[in-house]
């Protein structure tokens, strides 16, 4: 018996005739949400619209869980992949209402789709109030959610997404991260997620392909990928690391949430609301990691974590390096002074406590 295939796997080579070349070979999973992260022209959008049959690449080798989309005898066109497309802009029909537009999705999927998925799409993106109202009486983050369940309801294998909410501004992009984070966890379609933005990435991406020049930089969890220091993007002033932890106590009174990421590992961290025995998210920057050789107890800084120095390196700053500290199962970064170091007299297989800041802690 064969093995099931699960996963993504992707091969492309690609000339643009301005003399950008698309190189990539990846294997992405088939669940969660991948982020496909780089700067401008890195070649993100070029990416996805080679997953979705819109350009046809020299080299393109596209399988998806087992199921060949691209080789080099077979291209699927466009619409025989499923596949659901967000760009940054909703582009919805004008002329049709919200229910229109989402009516014409289900004219296109494959299979018909049962009134309880329809619900489930509708309340998942907080949609009901708004079904017969017209686009150009629909918020930027309105026009977006109905975009999104437009390309939901098509039931695609995979859920493209371009930076959606790249066209919105701050306030309508925190309306509408709440949603995307509930389709993360409701459905079990995988999204291909198109950003720039490390924020979005922390918020709510499982894993991560970073594209520079065309080239693949690095693929892998989120929090393996954030924590790598040798990649341009996530070094110097923003070196971090991600943890994950589930909430164990809300203090009220004091706005604040206790989360235990490893055995006997707690942080406290702003309370956001979530219930205990949820998990949360906390990406915890270099800079924001002090050490001192001893417990301090007169420091306002509530987080002190026993840890031992794994390594010390030098940072893209003459004046400070990068500590890695093992903290129980968790690696934790301080990025401080080369002369505290040299106070401390840091060096590797010391034990020290780190202190993190918990307004650092980014939920
Ligand atoms: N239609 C086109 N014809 C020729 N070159 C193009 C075309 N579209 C994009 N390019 C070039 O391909 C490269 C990759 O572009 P792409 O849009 O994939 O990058 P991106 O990472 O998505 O950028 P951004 O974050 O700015 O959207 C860029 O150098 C761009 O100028």
């Amino acid at each position: 018996m064969g093995s099931v295939e699960n996963d993504i796997k992707v091969q492309l080579k690609l000339n643009k005739q301005n003399s950008f070349r698309l190189d990539i070979e990846c294997h992405l999973p088939i669940q969660g949400v991948t982020a496909i992260f780089g700067p401008s022209g890195s070649g993100k959008t070029t990416f996805l619209r080679c997953m979705a049959g819109l350009e046809r690449p020299e080299v393109g080798n596209i399988n998806v869980a087992g199921e060949c989309w691209q080789s080099s005898e077979l291209f699927l066109p466009a619409y025989q992949r499923a596949i659901g497309y967000v760009f940054q802009e909703a582009s919805l029909f004008e002329h049709l209402s919200a229910q229109g537009n989402l009516q014409f999705a289900l004219n296109r999927a494959a299979d018909p789709i049962s009134d309880l998925f329809f619900d489930e799409i509708i309340d998942l993106l907080g949609l009901k109030k708004l079904l017969n109202r017209y686009p150009n009486e629909l918020s930027g983050g309105e026009r977006q959610r109905v975009a999104i369940a437009r390309a939901l309801l098509i039931q695609p294998q995979i859920l493209l997404m371009d930076e959606p909410l790249a066209s919105l501004d701050q306030s309508r992009r925190e309306e509408i991260i709440p949603y995307l984070s509930k389709l993360r966890k409701t459905l079990s379609i995988p999204i291909l997620y198109v950003t720039h933005s490390i924020d979005e990435i922390v918020q709510f991406a499982d894993y991560i392909l970073v594209l520079e020049e065309g080239r693949q930089m690095a693929e892998g969890p989120v929090s393996d990928v954030l924590s790598r220091s040798d990649l341009s993007a996530f070094s110097g002033y923003n070196t971090g690391c991600l943890w994950e932890g589930k909430v164990v106590e809300r203090s009220e009174d004091w706005h604040l949430a206790k989360i235990e990421c490893f055995s006997d590992v707690f942080l406290w961290v702003k309370d956001t609301g979530v219930e205990v025995g949820e998990t949360l998210r906390v990406r915890i920057l270099a800079r924001d990691v002090s050490l001192t050789l001893s417990e301090d107890n007169s420091t306002s800084i509530l987080n002190k974590l026993p840890a031992k120095v794994a390594d010390v390196t030098d940072d893209q700053d003459v004046g400070m390096v990068l500590v890695q500290l093992d903290c129980e199962s968790g690696s934790l970064t301080a990025r401080i002074t080369k002369r505290s170091a040299n106070e401390l007299g840091i060096s590797v297989g010391a034990n020290v406590f780190a202190q993190v800041k918990s307004v650092a802690l980014v939920c």
